[in-house]
């Protein structure tokens, strides 16, 4: 059935040699998001975002993707509200993207692929002492999924591009002292929400997932700047950090809630 040919596209997919899914996983991510089968629920609250800029530390190419880091030491940067029931602060924020725009996104709407998906990884400071205790429970993530889609310039990830150069080598990082990520989510308050894994390493159940509706558009030029990263160290044969999204899992038996109608 469908659930051994996700195992069979777990096992041969490059990017993670490492466990498929968490045998016997039952909330694995990416997944698809089918809209008609999405179920509205008039008790989900709108998602409160309130991140200060300066909590912002620097940009590290990780060698899957890179990563926009945050003091995560205080409440200073957190989301409240949406299907959450504590406030989570943010930790860090990064993207997955294609080699083309035809595909990039972990998560599909509609089976449709968008060229590219930023996720703000947040952890539940008030149940758990460290992200690191949280990645392994139920409830200790929350990552907001923003879809990327061709089309005008964003001001604000220029910004973030700018920077890329100098992370171009997995790990090389860059001091980056003031950045709001509120400028790369829609204002659109409408999004999806379910119960799944980290889609990289150590793929733990554990992720409230915070799909928004709408995307945010980039052009080209931005999208081509993702694609000239490495992921090779300096001095090694240059791999082009490109394709770094993970497969789509099966679904499972989960309902994915909308906040709208
Ligand atoms: N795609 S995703 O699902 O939004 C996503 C996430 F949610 C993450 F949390 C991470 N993550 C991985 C670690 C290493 C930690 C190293 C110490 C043990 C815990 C993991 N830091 N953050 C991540 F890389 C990622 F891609
Ligand atoms: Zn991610």
């Amino acid at each position: 059935g469908a659930c051994c040919s996700y195992r069979l596209r777990n096992a041969l997919h490059p990017l993670w040699q490492s466990p498929l899914s968490i045998p016997g996983g039952s909330r694995q991510s990416p997944i698809n998001i089918q809209w008609r089968d999405s179920v509205y629920d008039p008790f989900l609250k709108p998602l409160k975002i309130s991140y200060d800029p300066t909590t912002c530390l620097h940009i590290w190419n990780n060698g899957y993707s890179f990563l926009v880091e945050f003091d995560d030491s205080t409440d200073r940067s957190i989301i409240v509200g949406g299907p959450l029931e504590n406030q989570y602060r943010l930790k860090q924020f990064h993207f997955h993207w294609g080699a083309i725009n035809e595909w990039g996104s972990e998560h599909t709407v509609d089976s449709k692929f968008y060229p590219a998906e930023l996720h703000l990884v947040h952890w539940n400071a008030v149940v758990y002492p460290s992200f690191e205790e949280a990645v392994m429970e139920g409830n200790g993530l929350a990552v907001i999924g923003v879809f990327l889609k061709l089309g005008a310039h964003h001001e604000g990830l220029q910004t973030l591009v700018d920077a890329l150069p100098a992370v171009k080598h997995k790990d090389t990082v860059i001091e980056f002292d003031v950045f709001d990520p509120s400028c790369l989510i829609p204002s659109c308050p409408d999004y999806w929400t379910y119960a799944g894994s980290l889609t990289t390493p150590p793929l733990t159940e554990s992720v409230t997932w915070i799909i928004k509706k709408k995307p945010i558009e980039v052009d080209e030029n931005q999208l081509e700047a993702f694609r000239m990263l490495l992921f090779t160290s300096d001095g090694e044969e240059e791999k082009r950090m490109v394709d770094n999204f993970r497969p789509l899992q099966p679904l499972m038996n989960r309902t994915v809630r909308s906040s709208f109608q």
